[in-house]
């Protein structure tokens, strides 16, 4: 089916009990490149609208999402089966991520630069730098956090004075539909943001294509973001992608703390985060001592409804759990040790923990996005840095040990955008820089980041004359 014939609607499922929720067009090219058209329009007013009212429409939103939390965590909840307690706390976090990204936008200035700074100058001209929009951002979120990683591309864009084009994941389309409903109720000039439902394989080309569109914010797989740098041209790019986070816990590490910090890093939310724990690298000399306190502690967590709360819940489609079985099973079936679960029911899987696992193993370099984790024993430090780096991803890594030397030592040489030191994985909070290496991204995010991404330097040079 090509773009141009479509008109048909897009049916919502829980993925917890296949429950029809509601729909979303699938937009046609046609309809596509009006909405865009319209925000260019739009665009070029809100550039020139003072920077304090465009902060006083991010605090608006942000009331406005507060007093609708419950209804929105209930909308998450349904659509992509997150757990409601944390449904709720991801719109109160996205709640005090606008906010912030209010006060930083009416905080981003200019720079002054006298040209005697440079060798040899007679300081006759001054630059003066300002921030200006870049014009149409498109963002594109992914399902997982549907409305914390669609604010957090438009706020920043907004606050900057640019419009946007935003295509939400499909299945969380009908959170971006609440989230861009409190928008339009907190005075949204008409027009400014472009609402593009579709399935991405189907407008994603075209939407990223545009030769309306002056820069990408995308988060997303690293199969989506590659696809989409293949495809662009001239377009500034900023993509959040997978990862395959490692904890690497040390001979001295505290690893009560360590299997505590590793189990909530890789279970929560069934582990499908970018940030999550997605392999384990332990010394051999602990590496039983550790197993175990893993075991005990994912024993603990609750497996089933979204609605209970549960630690683990069904994943996001059945296709998510077939290719984490799959891990699950190629692993075993070449001698990794199932300590707890690999079952899976549906679109749900067991909490499961293998022990034993080798580099010929899929797991120990595959994203699963699913309730797994790897243990892969090593006998030095130096092993552990040398198996971390050999993963195409380079999103994020803790590290576990009491030695401040080692700490800043292995922490130098781990190729990935944030170390955590005794803590796991995480991205939060939100104004900390945020950043992929390798396989795992392009850019910066974290608040005043994703501003200046979204942002481009206008210098305007006085010449001074004798
Ligand atoms: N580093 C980070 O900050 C984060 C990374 N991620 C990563 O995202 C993945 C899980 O999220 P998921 O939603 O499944 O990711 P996908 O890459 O499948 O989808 C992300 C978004 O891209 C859209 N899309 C799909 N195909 C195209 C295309 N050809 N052109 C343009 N857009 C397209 C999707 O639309 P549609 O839904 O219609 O297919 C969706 O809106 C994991 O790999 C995870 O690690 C997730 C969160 C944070
Ligand atoms: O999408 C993700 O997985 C997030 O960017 C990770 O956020 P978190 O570390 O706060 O869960």
């Amino acid at each position: 089916m090509t773009i141009d014939t479509l008109s048909e609607m897009i049916k919502i499922k829980s993925p917890v009990n296949g429950e029809e929720l509601g729909e979303v067009p699938s937009l046609s090219k046609e309809q596509i490149d009006a909405l865009i058209e319209k925000a260019e329009t739009e665009q070029k007013s809100w550039a020139k609208t003072p920077v304090n009212q465009r902060a006083d429409l991010l605090y608006k939103w942000a009331d406005l999402l507060l007093q609708r939390k419950e209804a929105i965590g209930d909308i998450i909840t349904k659509e992509v089966g997150k757990p409601y307690k944390a449904s709720v706390t991801e719109v109160e976090r996205t709640v005090d991520f606008i906010r912030y990204t209010a006060e930083d936008g009416l905080r981003m200035d200019g720079q002054l630069t006298r040209s005697n700074q440079f060798p040899s100058d007679n300081g006759s001209r001054i630059s003066m730098a300002t921030r200006k929009p870049v014009g149409i951002v498109l963002a594109i979120s992914p399902f997982n956090y549907p409305i914390n990683l669609a604010a957090a591309k438009l706020a920043p864009a907004l606050v900057a004075g640019n419009g946007v084009v935003f295509k939400p994941a499909t299945q969380g389309a009908l959170t971006g539909q609440a989230m861009i409903e409190a928008l339009k109720d907190a005075g949204l000039p008409d027009g400014l943001v472009a609402f593009a439902t579709g399935r991405g394989s189907v407008i994603g080309d075209h939407l990223v294509q545009h030769p309306a569109v002056h820069m990408i914010s995308f988060t997303g797989s690293t199969a989506v973001g590659n696809d989409i740098a293949k495809k662009t041209t001239m377009k500034s790019l900023s993509f959040e992608l997978g990862g395959k986070d490692p904890a690497i816990v040390l001979e001295d590490a505290d690893l009560d703390l360590a299997a505590k910090e590793i189990v909530s890093g890789a279970f929560s939310y069934s582990g499908q985060r970018c940030t999550a724990i997605k392999r384990v690298l332990v010394l051999d000399s602990v590496a039983d001592q550790l197993v175990a306190k893993l075991k005990e502690r994912i024993e603990g967590l609750s497996v089933g409804s979204p609605w209970d709360n549960a630690d683990v819940v069904p994943l996001i489609d059945l296709k998510s759990a077939n290719f984490v079985k799959e891990l699950i099973d190629d692993a075993v079936a070449k001698n990794a040790k199932t300590v707890l679960g690999g079952m899976q029911i549906e679109n749900l899987i067991h909490p499961t923990l293998l022990d034993d696992v080798t580099e010929d193993m899929r797991v120990a370099w595959e994203e699963p996005f699913g309730p797994v984790l790897p243990v892969i024993r090593v006998s030095s430090k130096e092993e552990a840095i040398r198996i971390a780096n050999k993963s195409e991803y380079g999103l994020q890594a803790s590290l576990f040990t009491e030695n401040i030397n080692d700490a800043f030592v292995v922490a130098d040489e781990i190729e990935a955008g944030t170390v955590q030191l005794n803590g796991k994985t995480q991205r939060g909070p939100d104004h900390f820089p945020f950043l992929g290496t390798k396989g795992s991204g392009i850019g910066e995010q974290g608040i005043r980041k994703s501003i200046e991404s979204m942002t481009v330097t206008k210098s305007v040079v006085l010449n001074l004359h004798e």
